[in-house]
């Protein structure tokens, strides 16, 4: 199924009766230095491998990588703005996180519905982050939405 449009207004996400399995969308971001530095100050998670290259040289990465909740930030981009959208409220979400990520490059997340739960206004959706054809994060989301009923 192709991507949602963009034809609510920004503050409407789609009601529980408006999503469908297969409904898909996807936010691009590429990662920047500063992104990664912010991120480190916001967090608290000044972790040398994201922002000491002397130090991330020597690990098996070989250099400064993102941190990876900053990866999983792009999700809850999809997720709040696009599909569901608005509204929603994140409930649970799994994480694997199957390669690195480095300053430059361009993000995508993915979120597609894979299962709804009417009766619990609930809805679970299939997470994929890809950096060209690799996937560095795959999960699965849990979101509640709101029902029109
Ligand atoms: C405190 C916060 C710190 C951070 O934020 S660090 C930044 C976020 N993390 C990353 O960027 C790490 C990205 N992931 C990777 O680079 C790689 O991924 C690893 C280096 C972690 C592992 O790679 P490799 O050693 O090459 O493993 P394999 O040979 O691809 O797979 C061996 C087995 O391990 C499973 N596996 C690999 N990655 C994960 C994962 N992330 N979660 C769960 N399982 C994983 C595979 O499936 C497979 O399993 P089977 O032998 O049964 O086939």
């Amino acid at each position: 199924m192709d991507d949602v449009r963009q034809v609510r207004k920004d503050t409407e996400g789609y009601c529980i009766e408006d999503l469908a399995v297969g409904m898909t969308a996807s936010f691009s971001k590429t990662v920047t230095e500063a992104d990664i530095v912010l991120f480190a100050g916001i967090s608290g998670d000044t972790n040398p491998v994201h922002i000491n290259q002397e130090y991330a040289a020597t690990t098996m990465f070989q250099g400064r990588i993102a941190h990876g909740m900053l990866t999983v930030g792009f999700i809850s981009a999809v997720l709040g703005t696009k599909l569901p959208g608005p509204g929603c409220i994140y409930m649970n979400q799994s994480l694997k996180f199957k390669a690195p990520v480095r300053a430059g490059d361009t993000v995508t997340a993915r979120a597609t519905v894979t299962e709804l739960v009417p009766e619990k206004r609930r809805v679970v959706l299939k997470t994929v982050c890809t950096v060209g054809e690799t996937v560095v994060v795959e999960g699965e989301a849990l979101l509640m939405v709101p029902s029109r009923g």
